[in-house]
């Protein structure tokens, strides 16, 4: 097993390329079963999650290529069984429920195994096939679905749950229903730039899908879909994740290749922090600030604030000499990484799914257990500004989805050292 020891207090500075989406390339690269021929994805990161969906495709039968960004599949003839050993891995194996239902109508995919961050249900999934006219079986840990031409149809159907929209389940009901005759309107449909990337990939392929981008998406089926050439859009939480390093300490950082306007949410609390944000078409520029406040802040669906930048600001808070809050509305449950904070000396109260964050205390490195991939992050930040060593272990979570951030982060001057055990 790796862990990654960082000294803290080396200053960053200089400049990093953002990588592509991890969860934009996991939906788009599930989308590739829905053709017989060539489709080709470009800037797809360098990920355990993405090659992960890259061996899925393969056991399902498509014939995939992968030279650095670039992966090319042609899933000319497919399986329509994804069995537990295939899937367990990886919560978001379950996207390939939408395209081995649209192109084959029958199918199993096994549910996804459990989650560190909370309860992750698949009811909003099912829900919008079952409107479809798929008939659907949940036993033995396998999700059964039967989709008959007679009744496989367009539908009308509301995707909303308690915690907000559904991103994956909007991504799998959207990919079923470009090959369902009719029309499909989602009401409540996730509007995270990640839905919208998958919308354009599919209009490229020929689907018909107006809205994606909104909370309501209206898709035309069409008879079958062909290959086509995608790049996937900037990853606005490794962007996001690489401007809390920035505001956290030394001497300012430029990110580039990224998409601003997908990172509003959060760059309008680091200038209401009073960190200097400089903004450009591709590229946001940011600085530490001695004197910054404090931020109250509350995880939302898109346009709001997104619960996987939450861990990660958690750090932040916690070199700012003040009080801040926030607020879990996503996965109430999904503040793994606040004990492992306060075992560094960070001052965190946590009620329900509020943390009260007292920021400015001296922290010191410690060993810290990483428990999912922004918790993992977050200690990475707080490693970074604390005194001495911090050991993160279990890295394996955080080459899930950032792309070399040892390298990238060492690049800026950060000291880590991944080792193995
Ligand atoms: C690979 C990928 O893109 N992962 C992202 C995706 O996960 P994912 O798509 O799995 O998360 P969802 O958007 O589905 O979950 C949002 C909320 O809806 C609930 N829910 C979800 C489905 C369902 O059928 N029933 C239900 O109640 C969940 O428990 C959660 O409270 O969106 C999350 C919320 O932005 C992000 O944290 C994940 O990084
Ligand atoms: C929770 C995340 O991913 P996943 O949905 O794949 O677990 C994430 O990217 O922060």
């Amino acid at each position: 097993m790796e862990k990654l020891i960082v000294h803290g207090g080396a200053p960053l500075k200089g400049r990093v390329n953002i990588s592509g989406s991890k969860n934009s390339s996991l939906p788009i690269l599930a989308a590739t079963l829905l053709t017989k021929d060539t489709c080709t994805i470009r800037r797809v990161p360098d990920l355990s999650d993405t090659n992960y969906m890259v061996r899925i495709l393969g056991e399902l039968g498509a014939e995939v290529e992968r030279a650095s960004g670039v992966v090319v599949v042609k899933a000319e003839k497919i399986k329509s069984v994804a069995p537990y050993e295939l899937v367990r891995k990886m919560r978001a194996s379950i996207c390939v429920l939408g395209p081995l239902t649209g192109r084959l109508r029958k199918c199993t995919v096994s549910l996804p195994g459990g989650c560190v961050i909370g309860d992750r249900p698949v009811d909003l999934h099912l829900k919008g096939l079952e409107a479809l006219g798929a008939e659907i079986q949940v036993e033995g840990g396998d999700i059964s679905v039967n989709a008959p031409k007679k009744t496989f149809k367009g539908a009308t159907m509301n995707l909303m749950g308690k915690h907000g929209s559904t991103v994956l389940g909007t991504d799998n009901v959207m990919m079923a229903a470009v090959l369902a005759k009719g029309t499909t309107i989602i009401e409540g449909a996730a509007a995270e730039p990640e839905v919208e990337d998958l919308a354009n990939f599919l209009i490229k392929m020929g689907a018909k899908i107006e809205g994606a981008g909104s909370n309501r998406i209206v898709i035309e089926g069409v008879k079958e879909l062909i290959g086509a050439e995608h790049t996937v859009i900037p990853d606005r939480i490794e962007a996001g994740t690489f401007l809390c390093a920035g505001a956290m300490l030394g001497d300012g950082i430029t990110i580039k290749r990224v998409m601003p306007e997908h990172l509003k949410s959060v760059t309008d609390v680091l200038k209401k922090c009073g960190f200097p944000v400089e903004i450009t078409k591709d590229s946001i520029s940011i600085a530490p600030n001695p004197n910054a406040k404090g931020f109250d802040l509350t995880t939302l669906c898109y346009p709001g604030f997104p619960t996987d930048m939450q861990a990660q600001f958690c750090a932040l808070a916690c070199v700012i000499n003040d009080v801040s809050t926030i607020t879990e509305t996503i996965f109430p449950q999904r503040f793994m990484h606040v004990a492992e904070m306060k075992r560094m000396g960070a001052q965190i109260d946590l009620q329900g799914a509020t943390a009260r964050i007292r920021g400015g205390s001296k922290m010191k490195g410690a060993p810290v257990m990483a428990s999912d991939l922004r918790a993992s992050a977050a200690l990475v930040l707080a490693g970074l500004v604390t005194e001495g060593k911090t050991d993160v272990n279990r890295l394996y979570h955080i080459d899930r989805g950032y792309e070399h951030l040892d390298d990238k982060l060492a690049s800026l001057g950060a000291q880590l050292e991944r080792v193995r055990e």
